[in-house]
């Protein structure tokens, strides 16, 4: 291999620095890529409340990495489906991370005071996170299909009810998981089930991947419920007893949902090891 130029050697050469890498075309800038134009005009409060802001923002933000997460998840059950195992639980340890995010995140609308919540959240009703459609198709994706809630959105277009539509239809994350059971010869029936995951928990020099993988749905199940626990609580701390703008009962009812589990059977399992 010949040697590197020296730095003298190089600048006797003369010639032009290189342009970095992309200028050549020098098409795109950061506000055009990221489309902030628009992404920055989207925050509209309807009061004059200082802290209507904040509100808005957050939920935004929880919208956009619901969009990644749903991205994700879809690949991950497409990866299961398809046997790469490995891309399955690389692409689970992105969503557990943004999942990590969506938790931390609650403080920072609980600087917010209740009275301050006050001044604005009257022109809210009756809009409320029961119409957040893609929290309901991380719901259905992973594997908690009600469609009950369909009747919770009021005014979803079209469109929306049709990804919800779609979600019902189709495979679950868990179905995906019973898939690359059955790949490697283990039974999935209702029966037998729960036998293939103890066979999985107990052989992990055969089955290490599938184990580890089903770690990865249960970090999954686990995260969300912190989420859920997180949120009641900034409930309470926010509205206390009252009921929901969403026509709830409020904390009692995100109370019931927080014992809700997508893959009970990954959980049962630990009472028969
Ligand atoms: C001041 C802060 C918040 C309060 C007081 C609050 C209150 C509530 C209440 C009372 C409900 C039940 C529906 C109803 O009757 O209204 C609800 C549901 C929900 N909220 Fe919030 N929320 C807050 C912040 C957030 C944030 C930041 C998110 C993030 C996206 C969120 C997402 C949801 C979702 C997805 C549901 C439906 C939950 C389910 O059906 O299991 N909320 N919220
Ligand atoms: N349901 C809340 C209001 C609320 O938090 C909210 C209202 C409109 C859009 C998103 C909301 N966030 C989560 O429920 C309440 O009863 O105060």
């Amino acid at each position: 291999m010949a040697a590197l130029p020296d730095r003298q050697a190089r600048a006797a050469n003369a010639s032009p620095p290189p342009r970095s890498f992309g200028e050549e075309g020098a098409r795109l800038s950061y506000g055009d890529y990221l489309r902030l134009k628009d992404l920055l005009a989207q925050q509209a409060p309807q009061s004059g409340a200082s802290d209507e802001l904040l509100f808005i923002t957050i939920h935004q933000v929880y919208e956009l990495w619901f969009k990644l997460l749903l991205h994700e998840l879809e690949r991950i059950r497409d990866a299961m489906i398809e046997g790469a195992l490995w891309r399955a639980r690389h692409l689970f340890r992105r969503v557990h991370a943004v999942e990590r995010v969506l938790v931390e995140q609650v403080q920072v609308l609980e600087t917010m005071t209740p009275q301050d919540f006050l001044e604005f959240r009257s022109v809210l009703a009756p809009a409320s996170g029961f119409q957040s459609v893609q929290f309901r198709e991380l719901e259905f994706l992973s594997g908690a299909k009600d469609e009950a809630y369909l009747g919770r959105l009021r005014d979803a277009d079209d469109a929306e009810l049709a990804r919800l539509r779609r979600r019902l239809a189709e495979p679950t994350l868990w179905d995906a998981y019973l898939t690359a059971l059955s790949q490697r010869g283990l039974a999935v029936s209702d029966e037998e089930i729960m036998d293939s995951l103890l066979a999985v928990a107990r052989d992990r020099g055969s089955y290490d991947d599938l184990w580890e993988l089903a770690e990865d749905l249960l970090t999954h199940d686990e995260t969300t419920a912190h989420w859920r626990m997180r949120h009641v609580q900034m409930v309470e701390r926010q509205i206390g007893t009252k009921s929901g703008t969403g026509g709830s009962s409020g904390a009692p009812y995100l109370r019931g949902r927080t014992r809700m589990q997508f893959f009970p059977l990954l959980w049962e399992l630990r009472a028969w090891l």
